[in-house]
C-alpha cells in the first residue's frame, strides 16, 4: 500500500509491482504530486524562457532580437500545458497501466498495515496491506507564524508556480532554491522583485561562489537583494490591496504579492502516525532501505523522510525501497544493505545531484568543501574559471562561471563537484558518475572531454590539481 501518489509513491508502486507484488496507491489531491503541478515542472517551464533569453542576449547577432520583454501570457500558457492544466488523467492512466489500484481520498494509518481511506464523498474504506505500507506523502511549504501573515494571503511555492498573473511588485522571503528560482522567473516575466535574506548570502547549502554568482546576475537583472533582514510582520490593505512587509528595524516595503520560500514541513500530521507509535507531524527517520526506524513493515520514501528533498533522489529511494519490500515479501533471508548494495540508498549520503535553474545555473553533487571537512575527510578544493574554457567562450560572450572539485587526498577520488555557469546543468551527470563510481584521479585523466565543449573544464580541473 502506498500513501501518496507523487513521483515517489508512483515509483514505489511500480518497482514493487515489477518485482511481483500487487500494489495500491492512495491519493488525496492529484496523482503526480507536488512535482508535477506546483513544483519542478511548472517552475522549470517558467524558468526556461528566462534562461534562454539571458543566454541569447550574450550572443552578438542574436542579442538584438531578444531585447524585448518576454511574452508573459505565452510563457504562462506553456506552463499550464506542462501541468496538464492541473488535471491528472494522464498520470492516473500511467498508474493504472502498471496494474496498481488507485484510491482517491485522504489516507491515514489505523494500526499496523491498515490504512483507512476517506473518499471525496466522506465514505471510509479500510484497506489492509499484506506486506508493507510506504508513506510517500511529501512536504508542504512552511510559512513563518508572523503577525498579519494569514490575512495577507501570502504566496507559497504553490501560488508562485501556478499564478495566472504577473504581480507588479513581488517580495520573496528566503534565499534557498525556491527563493532564487522564483525571483529569477518572476523578474524575467516583468515583476519588480525584492529578495529578503536573513543571512549573508544566497543558496547557503552550496559552495559560497554559487550563491555569489547567482546574486550578481539577479542584481544585474534588476532584483533588489537585501541581506541580514528579517520580516517582523505583514499587512494586506483591506485584505485585497497591496501588501506591506514590515522589517525588523521598522522599515516598510510595499508589494503586490509576498512569497514565503522559507523551507518545507512533512505532510505527516494527519496520517495516523499515532496509531503506530509515531509522532504526528514528524519527519520519518528511515534506514538505507527506507524502512522506518523500529518497524518491519512501514516505509517512508521521498521528501517525507528528509534525506534529500528532490524528485530524482526520491525516485531513486523508491527503486531501492520497492526492491527491498519485494525481497522481504519473498522471504529473501539476507538483503543487500551494504554500501552501494541493491537495497541501500547509499547515494543519499554520498552523491545527491542538484541543478538550480537560475541564470547562471548551479549544478552540484556530493560534498561541498565545508561538508567534506566537517565529515573529517582530508581534502583539497580545486577551482577553475569556466569562462576560460574555449567551449564556454563560444557558448556566450563574457561567459562567467566557476567550477570546484573536492579531491579526497587519501584516496585520490572526488568527494564532490560544483559547477556554476550558463549551461552547466547538463554536465552534472559526468560529475555524479565520477563521485558515485569513485573513479580514481589517475583514471579520470584518461576521460577526454570533447573540444570545444564546456566539459573541457574537467581537463582544466585535473591539470590544476596535478600542477
Ligand atoms: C517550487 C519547487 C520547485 C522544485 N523543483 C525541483 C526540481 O527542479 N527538481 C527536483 O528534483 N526537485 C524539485 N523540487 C522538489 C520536489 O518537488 C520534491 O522533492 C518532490 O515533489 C517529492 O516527491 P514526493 O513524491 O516525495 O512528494 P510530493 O510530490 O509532495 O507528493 C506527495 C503526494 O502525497 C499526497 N498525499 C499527502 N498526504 C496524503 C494522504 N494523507 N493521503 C493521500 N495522499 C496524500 C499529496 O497529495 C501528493 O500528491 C521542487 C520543489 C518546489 C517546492
Ligand atoms: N531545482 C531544484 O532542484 C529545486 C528547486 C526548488 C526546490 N527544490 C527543493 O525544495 C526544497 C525546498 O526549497 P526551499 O527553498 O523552500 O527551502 P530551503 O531550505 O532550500 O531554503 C529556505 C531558505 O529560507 C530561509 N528561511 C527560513 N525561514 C526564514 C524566515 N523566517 N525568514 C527568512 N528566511 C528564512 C532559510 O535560511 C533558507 O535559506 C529544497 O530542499 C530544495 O532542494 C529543489
Amino acid at each position: 500500500m502506498v500513501l501518496g501518489a507523487g513521483p515517489v509513491g508512483e515509483n514505489v508502486a511500480d518497482r514493487a509491482r515489477a518485482a511481483g507484488l500487487r500494489t495500491a496507491v492512495v491519493e488525496s489531491e492529484l496523482v503526480g504530486g507536488e512535482c508535477s503541478y506546483w513544483a519542478c515542472m511548472p517552475s522549470k517551464a517558467l524558468l526556461r524562457p528566462a534562461i534562454a533569453r539571458a543566454e541569447a542576449r550574450k550572443l552578438p547577432g542574436l542579442s538584438g532580437s531578444v531585447q524585448g520583454p518576454l511574452d508573459a501570457a505565452a510563457v504562462l500558457a506553456r506552463r499550464d500545458d506542462f501541468t496538464a492544466h492541473w488535471k491528472d488523467d494522464g498520470q492516473v492512466g500511467w498508474v493504472e497501466g502498471i496494474g496498481a489500484d488507485v484510491y482517491r481520498g485522504h489516507g491515514r494509518l489505523d494500526g499496523p498495515k491498515r490504512v483507512v481511506v476517506k473518499g471525496p464523498d466522506g465514505t471510509e474504506q479500510t484497506l489492509t496491506a499484506r506486506h508493507a505500507v510506504a508513506v510517500c506523502t511529501g512536504t508542504r511549504a512552511v510559512v513563518p507564524d508572523l503577525p498579519g501573515v494569514a490575512g495577507a494571503r501570502p504566496w507559497t511555492s504553490r501560488e508562485a508556480t501556478s499564478s495566472q498573473h504577473v504581480p507588479g511588485r513581488l517580495v520573496v522571503v528566503g534565499g534557498g532554491v525556491v527563493g532564487v528560482e522564483m525571483a529569477t522567473a518572476w523578474r524575467a516575466l516583468g515583476s519588480q522583485v525584492t529578495l529578503l535574506i536573513r543571512g549573508g548570502g544566497l543558496l547557503p547549502k552550496m559552495e559560497p561562489f554559487a550563491g555569489e554568482l547567482v546574486a550578481g546576475a539577479l542584481t544585474e537583472a534588476g532584483v533588489s537583494i537585501r541581506y541580514g533582514v528579517a520580516v517582523a510582520s505583514v499587512e494586506r490593505d483591506g485584505g485585497t490591496g497591496p501588501v506591506t512587509v514590515v522589517l525588523d528595524g521598522g522599515e516598510r516595503v510595499e508589494a503586490d504579492e509576498i512569497l514565503f520560500a522559507t523551507g518545507r514541513a512533512p505532510r505527516s500530521e494527519d496520517i495516523g502516525l499515532e496509531s503506530v507509535g509515531l509522532r504526528p507531524g514528524s519527519w520519518l527517520t528511515v534506514d538505507d532501505s527506507c524502512l522506518v526506524e523500529g518497524s518491519d513493515w512501514l516505509y517512508a520514501v521521498g521528501d517525507v523522510n528528509r534525506r534529500a528533498l528532490l524528485t530524482h533522489q526520491g525516485k531513486y529511494q523508491a527503486r531501492i525501497a520497492g526492491a527491498a519490500i519485494a525481497a522481504r515479501a519473498a522471504g529473501v533471508p539476507l538483503l543487500e544493505t551494504d554500501r552501494w548494495g541493491a537495497h541501500a540508498a547509499t547515494a543519499d549520503h554520498a552523491a545527491v545531484p542538484q541543478v538550480v535553474f537560475t541564470d547562471p545555473e548551479v549544478a552540484s553533487v556530493g560534498l561541498t568543501l565545508a561538508e567534506a571537512e566537517a565529515a573529517g575527510h582530508r581534502v583539497r578544493a580545486v577551482d577553475y574559471e569556466i569562462g576560460s574554457v574555449s567551449g564556454a567562450s563560444l557558448y556566450a560572450d563574457g561567459y562567467t562561471g566557476r567550477a570546484r572539485m573536492i579531491v579526497d587526498l587519501d584516496r585520490e577520488i572526488l568527494r564532490g563537484v560544483t559547477f556554476a555557469g550558463p549551461g552547466v546543468g547538463e554536465m552534472l551527470h559526468s560529475a555524479t558518475i565520477a563521485v558515485v563510481a569513485e573513479v580514481p584521479i589517475d583514471r579520470l585523466w584518461h576521460a577526454v572531454p570533447a573540444y570545444p565543449t564546456i566539459s573541457e573544464i574537467w581537463l582544466r580541473l585535473l591539470e590544476t590539481y596535478r600542477g
